[in-house]
């Protein structure tokens, strides 16, 4: 039998619903005791409140008198005007997900999208991933948990959904009904100077990014979520990222990258919401086709490996010229400190500009794109090593932005032909997905689309 309790009440969607959290208690339970039976309790009785950046203190497993709650006790509510995981601060792990949808039912794809939505609410609250739970179900069925998040709180779980072109037309096919609904944005990506993708690590129907503050609390998503795609959708390819490639608050320290830099120093913050309906989220009315994206935004992601052995071998004059910022500092070679603004006309020796104009920074900053702006939410990767001795490592670039076509595709292109940094680079993987807005309680990821 299930020990089943109540489900904790559901998060009050707030307005700015994704920059706040709950942590709900964890702690260590009784055998017996399913994850979900332990924080349903927690949520229904054990509330205790405190707004801030990171949410509602349910329990606190910080030690008396420590105002910061642990990162993995937070919760984030899965109903809200958008998504979590974009504006969310970025947590410290990624597992992301590309799926084929194997269906042509269109009732089945919605089915799908029912029972994905249903349990990510239940994931990203700390629960176990169907009602029944990792050890409590029938004996002889297999159980409608995976089990390796026992015992493990929420951990700052998000769980983001996208689209893919695909979903809507392949081969010049209307799989599901919804041809004429794709947005006019949403198309693969073009091929850009210097890509050396790997088919079977690009593009994809539907996808999914989970972030967490604890790596098997992520993947324990992705694989819970995949299970229940079985016979509906199953995984094209996916990513394991580490160590945020950004920072999504002004709450947060700037992370570093592989190639050892400030990274995220730039970037669109959650607090910043002129600059944020501006340059991510997608208007009501941007796209006549495509009014059920309103509030939603579209995801980049890239697969971009990094040779470090190559990088490493530089001198730091190199490598700073190549980025445009002191190593040290992140501060640009124009002066200053890490939020100074880089000055791309001051010159220096023998009157070049101190930020070389094939520097990354020159060549991906606002002022030199037309205004174009982009949130972005990479992770670090390394993927073992490629028998040549070389690790298979890089940067997972994740971007939301209000339109590739303006925001992504041209900056790309740029940079593929004149980025001093390109020589370190090869894009391995591509695809573009359309990110619906936030879900309501009561309805499913994406429902708009359908209806
Ligand atoms: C097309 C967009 C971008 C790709 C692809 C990209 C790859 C990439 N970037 C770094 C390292 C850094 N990027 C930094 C800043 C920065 N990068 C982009 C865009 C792309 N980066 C933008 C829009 C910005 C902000 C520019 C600005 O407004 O000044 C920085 C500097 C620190 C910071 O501001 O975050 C670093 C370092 C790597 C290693 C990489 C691919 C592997
Ligand atoms: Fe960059």
């Amino acid at each position: 039998m299930s020990t089943s309790v109540p489900n904790p009440p559901a998060e009050g969607a707030a307005e700015d619903g994704e920059t706040l959290g709950r942590e709900v208690a964890s702690g260590d339970r009784p055998r017996g005791v399913s994850r979900r039976g332990l924080l349903g309790a927690a949520g229904a009785g054990v509330v205790g409140i405190g707004l801030g950046a990171a949410g509602m203190a349910v329990r606190n497993r910080q030690p008396a008198g420590s105002a910061e709650p642990s990162p993995i006790d937070r919760a984030y509510p899965f109903y809200g005007d958008h998504q979590g995981g974009i504006i969310t601060p970025a947590q410290d792990r990624l597992h992301f997900a590309a799926f084929d949808v194997t269906t042509s039912s269109r009732e089945e794809l919605i089915g799908l999208l029912r029972d994905w939505t249903a349990a990510a609410a239940r994931l990203t609250a700390g629960q176990d991933a169907g009602e029944i739970g990792a050890t409590s179900g029938a004996y002889d069925a297999p159980p409608d948990d995976t089990g390796e998040a026992i015992g493990l709180p929420p951990s700052g779980l998000t769980i983001t959904f996208g689209f893919g072109p695909s979903l809507f037309r392949a081969r010049g096919k209307d799989r599901f009904g919804i041809a004429d609904r794709q947005p006019a944005a949403l198309r693969r990506l073009p091929h850009f100077p210097a890509d050396n993708l790997d088919p079977t690590r690009s593009d994809g129907d539907l996808c999914i990014q989970a972030c967490a503050d604890d790596p098997q609390v992520a993947v324990h998503a992705v694989r819970n979520l995949a299970r229940i795609a079985f016979g509906r959708a199953a995984v094209r390819w996916s990513q394991l990222g580490f160590g945020r490639t950004s920072s999504t608050s002004v709450s947060q320290t700037t992370p570093r990258n592989l190639f050892g830099f400030k990274d995220g120093t730039a970037n669109l913050k959650a607090e910043e919401s002129a600059l944020l309906d501006q340059h991510v989220w997608v208007p009501a009315g941007a796209d006549p086709a495509a009014g059920w994206l309103a509030g939603g935004s579209y995801l980049v992601a890239r697969r971009i490996n990094m040779t470090i052995e190559t990088w490493d071998r530089q001198s730091l004059r190199e490598q700073e010229a190549v980025i445009g910022r002191t190593k040290a500092e992140g501060a640009p070679l124009s002066g200053g400190e890490e939020f100074t603004e880089p000055d791309f006309a001051m010159l220096g020796r023998g009157e070049l500009p101190l930020i070389p104009e094939d520097s990354h920074v020159a060549m991906v900053h606002p002022d030199n794109n037309d205004g174009a702006q982009m949130l972005r939410r990479g992770y670090n990767f390394v993927d073992g090593s490629n028998g040549l001795g070389r690790l298979d490592a890089g940067l997972f670039f994740i971007a939301y932005v209000v339109d590739p076509r303006t925001h992504f595709i041209p900056i790309q292109t740029k940079i593929g032909i004149g980025d001093a940094m390109s020589e370190y680079l090869q894009h391995t993987g591509s695809a573009l997905f359309a990110v619906p807005p936030g879900v309501k309680q009561g309805e499913y990821v994406g429902q708009a689309l359908f209806t």
